[in-house]
């Protein structure tokens, strides 16, 4: 179950950003070694407050923990041929890092593993990057003798579109039912350099692609816009920006706002800090009435619905209906130019032997 992973102590704050910051495939930056430690020092005691005011850490291993033990029950009933399943959390920047989960793999004697990805919507940024850890810690011989198959997006799956509609509507339900069909429904998904966007990152679709089928499924009872978060730095990113797409509601003399995390499946700094705390306060101080969608975290439906795709893709897998990677992903960006995504591809496709 591969993610992004968050600091699960405030103390650990600092080696979390300095992986995000050394992460060549998240952010290229010139002199990487010496440039990655210096920002994540400077960066580090503002993000350590803000993990401070969400409780102390991010909540993201825990639920990844019940995500992943709740799927793996599953599982065993939803397909004996395969069972026993096991879960193995792999995070990208915080514990547990690739490198410990392989070598619980290796103590356990592991032979065949799907690279699931826990990202609903594919970005060279996120998924590619973790696909391209696991390459490399199979090309240093952390990783030997497993056959790999891919999950690589889903974010589609009825039942992830299902577990968000639910949200969605007991977020709605807080809402006066004579006024409840003028709530705008704000989607909200951490935002990408446009520079990212622009060598061709299939991420923007995948999430748009989520928004629209959420909408169908709600029966489009309320208007709705996709708005973008998070952006680091001084570069141009994908817009418009969540806070100022709130106060524009505002000013429009909207009253009433859903907000509605999109592109991650658990609670974080961004729901938790960026939503709840800056821009639900500042939303309020403009005269919106607004609540925020729960994020699946341990939502029984959303735990289902990756036991359903894991287990379509170990059926497909072992009737030779489908390969170790999907047809999408063997596609790298037009503009690509980093060449660990055209041999990670190619080694994927291979059932990474
Ligand atoms: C689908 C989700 C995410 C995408 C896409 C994404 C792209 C992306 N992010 C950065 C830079 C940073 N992201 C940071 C934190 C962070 N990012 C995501 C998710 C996505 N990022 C999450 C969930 C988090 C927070 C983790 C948590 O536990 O809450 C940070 C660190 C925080 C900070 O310093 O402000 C940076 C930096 C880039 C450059 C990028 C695309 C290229
Ligand atoms: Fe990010
Ligand atoms: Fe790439």
């Amino acid at each position: 179950m591969m993610n992004m992973g968050g600091p699960s102590t405030v103390a650990e704050t600092h080696d979390f950003l300095k992986n995000l910051f050394s992460d060549g495939d998240l952010i290229p930056l010139p002199f990487q070694k010496f440039l990655a430690p210096w920002i994540a020092r400077k960066r580090t005691p503002q993000i350590e407050k803000q993990y401070a005011e969400i409780g102390g850490g991010s909540p993201i291993r825990r639920w990844s923990e019940i995500q992943g033990a709740g799927m793996a029950a599953l599982l065993d009933e939803m397909n004996p041929e395969s069972a026993p399943h096991k879960p193995y959390v792999a995070f990208r920047y915080a514990n547990p890092l690739m490198e410990e989960t392989a070598r619980l793999m290796k103590e356990d004697g592991v032979k065949r593993a799907v690279a699931f990805t826990q990202y609903p919507q594919y970005s060279c940024s996120t998924t590619g990057s973790s696909l391209n850890d696991v390459f490399r810690k199979a090309q240093a011989g952390h990783l030997e003798g497993i056959e790999w198959s891919v999950i690589d997006r889903w974010g589609t799956h009825p039942g992830f579109i299902e577990a968000v509609a639910q949200h969605v509507e007991a977020a709605l339900a807080k809402f006066d039912p004579a006024t409840r069909s003028d709530t705008v429904i704000l989607f909200s998904a951490h935002s990408l350099p446009m520079s990212v966007v622009n060598r061709g990152d299939p991420y923007i679709l995948e999430v748009s692609a989520s928004v629209s089928a959420v909408m169908d499924r709600l029966g489009h009872t309320n208007p709705f816009r996709l708005v973008w978060q998070s952006q680091v730095g001084p570069s141009a990113w994908m817009g418009m920006q969540t806070i100022d797409a709130l106060k524009g509601l505002a000013r429009l003399g909207k009253k009433q706002v859903v907000l509605v995390p999109i592109a991650f499946t658990s609670d974080h700094i961004e729901t938790l800090y960026e939503l709840d705390l800056e821009y639900a306060k500042e939303a309020r101080e403009h005269g919106l009435e607004i609540h925020r969608a729960a994020s699946l975290n341990d939502s029984p439906v959303f735990i289902r619905a990756i036991a359903d795709i894991a287990s379509q893709h170990l059926r497909d897998y072992s009737a030779g209906k489908i390969g170790p990677t999907s047809t999408q992903v063997g596609l790298r960006c037009p503009g690509c130019t980093n060449g660990t995504c055209g041999t990670q591809k190619t080694w994927f496709a291979r059932g990474g032997r």
